[in-house]
């Protein structure tokens, strides 16, 4: 079992590669007792946390906040055997080492063994070159090599690719042999320096233009694919993860960035379901579909769930085979429905909320896509519930996610229940952590009124999680933030 004292928590920085080495600072609660090795260890995951180490030819780096969720997504998906393509410096092929076991392993690719050997040093000091099996080349050749070897195929629990956009396509044709049905490729620049939504003649640099058309048919091909189901996060550049699964049984999502404008006409079907496709299965698309474009809540939409963030849960939840959730603030449940729509069949949400009304305005939905079944939901204050299932020690470390989403004055109250609530390796999800920007803005900032009020609870809760030794964990640019917490000890 990991224990705080093994793993102390990453202070959350969002894409500080200006920070100097010198302020590589160690985990502001690092217990006393903390030996020196220990100490080293902190020293490399607070240098994730930062990016700094490849600042002077950081241009190429993976982001500081992606490195990290990197970093917790292979934790949480248990990953073992897994690539790289496109390797530069090392930036996430240490956040990807550190994460795996001690006998994990990464097949990394590049052209350039140069680079590599810049960020070298850093990662044999942390402990983790064993992991490694760096190979110099083109990758194409070398995965046609592993496709025709059938012992690989579905071998890989995570690939992520980060190399010549050119060929991302190619890449997937092979990749999808060689990952595993339920792991993980992950695509990283998919939103390609926000050049897809530029008119055509927009000043673009030459190489942002050049690799542009190559990025919207790769985001085109996956959107299609009915092998992976996808979820485009605005994490760095854009970071595509492609689930795979078993084409016939789980129709493709298609991916949409937060399109609440869309009209329900659209609420397209996936363009490649199986012509086997069953009616039942063309209702489960629709679904699948309308979360994507979170169109039904359009006209009540002000404090729903992002449609990118619900889509982020939905597969989050099938990553980490979450069976028994609960959800603080349901609202008129779209967060609900993304989760119960991941949930396996006898799967369980705890659903709180003191309004009922609402949760009844999208309860129709809920129901006609059948997994009403899966909801039980309570009408009153968290707090009370919370602190009588915490008196229930049977109840201690029996959720595997919980998902908050609602008094914002309230979440460290939650945090202090939850904690005992959720179990070792499970995941608490806290909402809005990025207050409308807020946080960053100066004090005498024109703000609405409950943007300001709710403020500084948020930042006082995104200061106790970053010190909590209890938790790791992982801040995401997704909807008005998300911050997820695994639970270590
Ligand atoms: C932002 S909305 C939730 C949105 C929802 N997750 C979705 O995706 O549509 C916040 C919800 O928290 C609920 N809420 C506020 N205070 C609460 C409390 N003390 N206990 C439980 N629910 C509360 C509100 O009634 C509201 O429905």
């Amino acid at each position: 079992m990991e224990g705080s004292l093994l793993q102390p928590n990453i202070i959350p920085t969002n894409n500080s590669r200006t920070r100097n080495p010198s302020e590589w600072p160690l985990p502001e609660k690092l217990n006393p007792q903390s030996t020196k090795k220990l100490a080293t260890k902190a020293s490399f995951k607070a240098m994730l946390s930062t990016n700094t180490f490849w600042k002077p030819a950081n241009l190429m780096t993976t982001s500081a906040d992606e490195g990290q969720f990197l970093n917790m997504l292979l934790k949480l998906i248990n990953a073992k055997n897994t690539m790289e393509i496109g390797v530069y410096t090392g930036y996430s092929l240490l956040s990807t080492a550190l994460a795996l076991p001690e006998d994990g392993k990464i097949l990394a690719l590049d052209i350039n063994r140069e680079n590599y050997e810049i960020g070298l040093p850093i990662i044999e000091k942390a402990g983790v070159a064993h992991k490694i099996d760096f190979r110099e080349g083109p990758a194409l050749p070398l995965l046609d090599e592993m496709v025709n070897d059938v012992k690989l195929h579905g071998s890989f629990d995570f690939i992520f690719v980060d190399a010549d956009k050119d060929n991302y396509l190619n890449y997937h044709k092979r990749l999808i042999d060689l990952i595993k049905i339920g792991g993980v490729i992950g695509y990283d620049n998919t939103l390609w320096n926000g050049s897809l939504v530029a008119p055509p003649d927009a000043p673009l640099r030459k190489y942002v233009r050049y690799y542009r058309d190559f990025v919207l048919e790769l985001n085109k091909a996956l959107a299609v694919d009915p092998r992976v189901e996808i979820c485009q996060l605005p994490v760095g550049d854009g970071i595509t993860l492609c689930r795979r699964i078993s084409s016939l049984l789980q129709p493709n999502i298609i991916p949409i960035i937060i399109s609440r404008t869309n009209i329900p006409s659209e609420w397209l079907l996936p363009e490649k379901l199986s012509p086997q496709s069953t009616k039942k299965l063309a209702t489960k698309a629709s679904f699948k579909a309308m979360l994507s474009t979170n169109t039904f809540w359009k006209p009540a939409n002000l404090m729903t769930t992002s449609a990118d963030e619900g889509q982020f849960l939905n597969m989050l939840l099938k990553l980490i085979n979450a069976k028994n959730t609960m959800e603080i603030g349901v609202y008129t449940g779209y967060s609900l429905l993304s989760t119960a729509l991941a949930l396996p069949e006898d799967g369980k949400i705890l659903a709180l909320d003191i309004n009922r009304e609402n949760y009844e305005i999208g309860l129709p939905i809920i129901e006609k896509a059948g997994v009403a079944h899966k909801i039980d939901f309570r009408e009153g204050p968290a707090l009370p519930l919370l602190d009588e299932m915490v008196n229930d020690v049977k109840l201690h470390g029996s959720f595997d996610f919980i998902f908050v989403d609602a008094d914002k004055d309230n979440y460290l109250n939650y945090h202090k229940r939850l904690i005992d609530l959720i179990k070792i390796g499970g995941v608490i999800g806290y909402d809005n952590t990025l207050w409308n920007g807020s946080l960053v803005a100066p004090p005498d900032a024109p703000l609405r009124k409950y943007v300001r009020y709710y403020r500084d609870f948020v930042l006082e809760l995104n200061k106790a999680l970053a010190v909590d030794p209890r938790v790791e964990i992982c801040q995401l640019p997704v909807g008005d933030g998300i911050t997820l917490c695994r639970r270590i000890s």
